[in-house]
């Protein structure tokens, strides 16, 4: 018997379990209807305990997953007193096992997983560092193929904790070329035969994968946040946590009150945050991201810059924005840096640049008074402990097998 299907938000066409980004009637999400309409945690020691709300057949065994605790001496310093920390990278103290350090393994996972079951050989994506680490690692752990673009600042983010296998195939491109020229050349290399395009937020495996930080955090606080907390880039992130947090409230056990999205950008590039605060679905590039390439390069949180992000498209970030009537952030590298270093010497763990706008945004959300002292708030902080796995694994750098200097150049010349 099937585990989920898939529906489209516009049109409700309907589609079987198979690794599908588009509606064949429009350019709408697609979101996966999940059998199991109550949560029933699996004896599994990671992201296989939410297996539930995952579209995938078999239970995914590894260690890695979300975390969630209560803050004392963080929240004190804030003034809070139900403050919440989703971690997703390694420390191991706290039972955090996530050795790529950042929340795209919980979208790495449940997609080659779903890859397989659904016949895929290779899959292809584009990463500004965390994402092309996370599915990486996957790769060396169970030998699908995988082709990761990424744009020369983010190369250096390439490790893995174990060596590099022949199975990842990395193509760095020259600099001058950003995130989203990597995005458009990997567009290009997964229509060669057989490749799969990844989808970013088109992908549901790798959206749900990503809503378990909120299943992990309403299970542990036993009801969902009132407020979540969120650095974002493409925004998947945010929009992920919605749809689980609607999957909770159809459950029934865990509240009915959708979390309030209060999601930040990092200055001086920050489209989606200039977009919603005149409340407009659309993101106009010469109003919200003029000297978008400039912008980019003076971004802190590089992982943070993607010039297309999934706002407008139905059942977007805009859609769950407006549906929790959330807030968004514009921080300064300064702010970030700063929230950076009181949160590692308060918490005593490090955090990688996006979860460091993240801490910010909290900051700056307590000073304007968009919290209540009282209620329960989750901060995502969805990468981190990069210190602290050094401590206890070598890590290898990715080689790239090849370099591409623009998004147009010849396939052939790349050779890959
Ligand atoms: C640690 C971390 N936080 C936040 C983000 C932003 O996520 P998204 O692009 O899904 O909005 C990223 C993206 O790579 C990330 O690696």
């Amino acid at each position: 018997m099937g585990k989920f299907k898939l529906k489209c938000l516009k049109c409700g066409r309907e589609y079987g379990q198979e690794y599908r980004l588009t509606c064949e009637n429009d350019d709408a999400f697609l979101r996966a209807e999940y059998l199991e309409k109550r949560l029933e945690l699996r004896n599994q020691p990671g992201i296989g305990r939410f297996h539930s709300w995952l579209p995938v057949q078999e239970e995914l065994t590894t260690d890695a997953g979300p975390i969630t605790y209560k803050s004392e001496a963080f929240a004190r310093e804030l003034g809070l007193s139900n403050l919440y920390i989703g971690f997703s990278g390694y420390w191991p103290e706290r039972g955090a096992f996530i050795k790529t350090c950042s929340f795209k393994e919980l979208e790495a996972h449940p997609t080659m997983q779903l890859l397989k079951e659904t016949g895929g050989k290779a899959i292809v994506l584009a990463s500004a560092g965390n994402t092309g680490r996370a599915f990486a690692h996957v790769s060396a752990l169970t030998g699908t193929d995988v082709y990761i673009v990424v744009p020369e600042s983010g190369a250096s983010n390439l490790w893995l904790p174990e060596e590099p296998t022949e199975s990842i195939h990395l193509i760095s491109m020259s600099p001058g070329n950003d995130y989203t020229d990597a995005i458009n050349l990997a567009g290009r290399i997964a229509k060669l035969p057989g490749m799969i395009p990844e989808g970013g937020a088109r992908n549901i495996a790798r959206r749900d994968g990503m809503g378990t930080v909120m299943l992990d955090a309403a299970v542990t606080i036993g009801k969902m946040p009132d407020q979540y907390f969120q650095a974002v880039g493409s925004g998947t992130g945010g929009i992920s946590v919605w749809e689980a947090a609607m999957r909770l409230r159809d459950d029934g056990r865990f509240g009915q009150k959708i979390p309030k999205l209060q999601l930040a950008q990092n200055l001086p590039f920050v489209p989606m945050y200039n977009a919603w605060q005149e409340k407009r679905r659309e993101i106009i590039p010469e109003l919200d991201m003029k000297d978008a390439k400039k912008q980019v390069e003076e971004t802190y949180a590089t992982v943070l810059t993607n010039r297309t992000p999934p706002y407008g498209v139905m059942g977007g970030l805009y859609d769950a924005l407006t549906d929790t009537d959330g807030i968004m952030y514009a921080v300064t590298r300064e702010e970030a840096i700063e929230a950076k270093a009181l949160f590692e010497a308060i918490e005593g763990i490090d955090i990688l640049p996006p979860s460091a706008v993240a801490t910010a945004s909290l900051l700056k959300a307590v000073e304007a008074g968009n919290v209540d002292k009282d209620e329960t708030i989750l901060l995502n902080l969805a990468g981190g402990g990069y210190k602290r796995l050094k401590e206890d694994y070598t890590l290898y750098q990715i080689e790239p097998v090849a370099t591409a200097k623009n998004p147009d150049i010849s396939l052939d010349e790349l050779n890959i």
